[in-house]
């Protein structure tokens, strides 16, 4: 089987501390995985160490089959969509929706290339899938938390990526909004074409059953990594946790209490 991502023993230190240790993981072509850990587990690092901005201390990272060392990362990146609230800053608040997703494909903010009417056509059938095709005249910033993070999406998948990376995808969204995108994910998930996506989050319950497998990070290490269905149990995050916690399974999703 091509593995999708590959990480043999590896390690990011920086000014004295080590950040990730001694990270294995391999992702196989097709699966779909979430990320969970608390504030300052590695995460973040992670996902840079992924597409290449920082360099491993120890260790060797394959991505889409190309090993790192021995690929431009500039064109890997090109099949590597990161959607992270830390876009938001990059974005004229004044771009209208349809141009911030087509966009994507010149991997820009604001258009500076010409896109063909075809660019368009593209931009409007991932908007529609996303169920967010009637604001494409609407400007970003009059868009809420929701439909920017659906746009955000639709403008990753411009690209076809064949990694796409959704990081803390539902920051500042209430409830309704939340289970809005995560139905648009979970119907992309379910397309022929749709890429291996990476879920990286801190609320158990948002792990859909199509992140089939879970790596749980703990202060820069490896807690455990496999079936999301046996990583997220009562026993394993209470150990996680360092506290008694109680998992209740509900519509195929580990909701989390104090117990
Ligand atoms: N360039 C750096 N120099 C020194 N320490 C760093 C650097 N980058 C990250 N760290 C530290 O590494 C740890 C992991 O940070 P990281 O951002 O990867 O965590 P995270 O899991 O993404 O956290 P959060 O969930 O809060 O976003 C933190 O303690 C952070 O302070």
């Amino acid at each position: 089987m091509n593995e999708c991502i590959e990480m043999k023993n590896v390690s990011w230190m920086r000014e004295g501390k080590t950040v990730l240790d001694g990270i294995d993981w391999k992702v196989g072509e097709g699966e779909h995985w979430a990320l969970f850990g608390l504030n300052g587990s590695g995460k973040t690092t992670l996902l840079n160490l992924l597409c290449g901005y920082i360099w491993p201390t120890t260790g060797e990272i394959h991505v889409l089959g190309h090993k790192f060392g021995e690929i431009d990362l500039r064109e890997l990146r090109k099949s590597i969509g990161w959607v992270s609230s830390s876009l938001q800053e990059r974005i004229h608040s004044g771009e209208k929706a349809q141009h911030l997703v087509v966009s994507g494909k010149f991997a820009s903010f604001g258009l500076y290339d010409k896109p063909e009417d075809e660019d368009f056509d593209r931009a409007a059938a991932l908007m529609e899938q996303l169920r967010c095709g009637h604001l494409k005249d609407r400007t970003y910033q009059t868009c809420s938390q929701g439909e920017q993070q659906k746009l955000l999406i639709a403008r990753a998948l411009m690209a076809s990526p064949k990694l796409l990376i959704l990081d803390e995808a539902t920051n500042g969204l209430d409830f309704i909004s939340k289970e809005g995108l995560l139905d648009s994910i979970n119907e992309l998930a379910r397309q022929p074409d749709a890429p291996n996506m990476l879920y990286v989050t801190h609320h158990t319950e948002e792990i859909l059953p199509i992140f089939a497998h879970t790596l749980l990070l703990r202060r820069g290490r490896e807690f455990t990594q496999g079936k999301t269905s046996e990583v997220l149990s009562t026993e394993s995050l209470s150990e996680f946790f360092e506290m008694p916690v109680q998992v209740d399974w509900n519509g195929n999703r580990a909701w989390l209490s104090r117990k």
